[in-house]
């Protein structure tokens, strides 16, 4: 597997892989100050060119723009990284390039879309769909029927009641509590969670 993202997150994911027994091959970053991950020294930008097609990318950067942003640069095939301890349905499906951290669970009949993070210890319940390049961060939890636009953040310790649309690049602050449909592009905080602000809109074409 080779990683391509050499902060915090990537660790995370470096870690998980090590736990399953699976070979990192190669980390990768951008960032001329990123040397070292982990044990593993950074090899610079990634140029798919130059690496055999026969292993699989994660993109393990957290930032979910940035990730989509990758993700459309790269024409190669995307692994997954899914922590032993994590607890997955086995009528639920997760999407190529997607990392389920330590203590998760999804519930059955679940979808998680692409290049996914499913952080530690959130909660997906049944019958959730989830687009692409979606983080539900730490003991984030999702009721049941939940649907969730691409690139939309569920923040730390956020919870969302059963059945509720949120739309795609929004933000949900940490621990805040979701009981409305919430509209593409928002910033929601708080108990009950409202509206705070718009994200700058993301085109299809990122
Ligand atoms: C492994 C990992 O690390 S995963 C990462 C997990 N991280 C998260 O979940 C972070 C989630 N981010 C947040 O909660 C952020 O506070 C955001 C994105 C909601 C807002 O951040 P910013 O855009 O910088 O907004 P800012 O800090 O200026 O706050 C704006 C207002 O909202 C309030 N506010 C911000 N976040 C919250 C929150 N979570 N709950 C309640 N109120 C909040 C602020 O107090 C402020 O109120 P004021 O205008 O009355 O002073």
């Amino acid at each position: 597997m080779y990683l391509i993202g050499a902060s915090g997150h990537g660790k995370v994911i470096a870690e998980i892989l090590e736990n399953n027994g699976a070979t990192i091959s190669g980390v990768f970053d951008d960032d001329p100050a990123r040397q070292q991950l982990l044990d593993y020294p950074v090899l610079g930008p990634f140029d798919a060119a130059k690496y055999p097609k026969d292993k699989q990318v994660i993109i393990s950067i957290g930032n979910n723009r940035i990730r989509k942003k990758k993700a459309r640069e790269l024409d190669t095939s995307f692994g997954t990284a899914i922590h032993p301890s994590a607890n997955i349905s086995a009528r639920s499906r997760v999407g190529e390039g997607s990392v389920i951290m330590a203590g998760v669970s999804i519930n059955c009949n679940s979808v998680i879309g692409k290049h996914n993070i499913l952080n530690t210890n959130c909660s997906i319940d049944h019958d959730c769909v989830l687009g692409d390049f979606v983080h539900v961060s730490p003991n984030a939890a999702l009721a049941g029927n939940v649907r969730i636009g691409e690139g939309t953040q569920i923040g730390i310790g956020a919870c969302v009641i059963q059945g509720l649309i949120i739309g795609k690049w929004v933000t949900i602050g940490a621990g805040t509590v979701v009981i409305t449909d919430v509209p593409d592009h928002a910033v929601i905080v708080g108990n009950p969670g409202r509206i705070i602000k718009y994200n700058q809109a993301v085109p299809d074409t990122l």
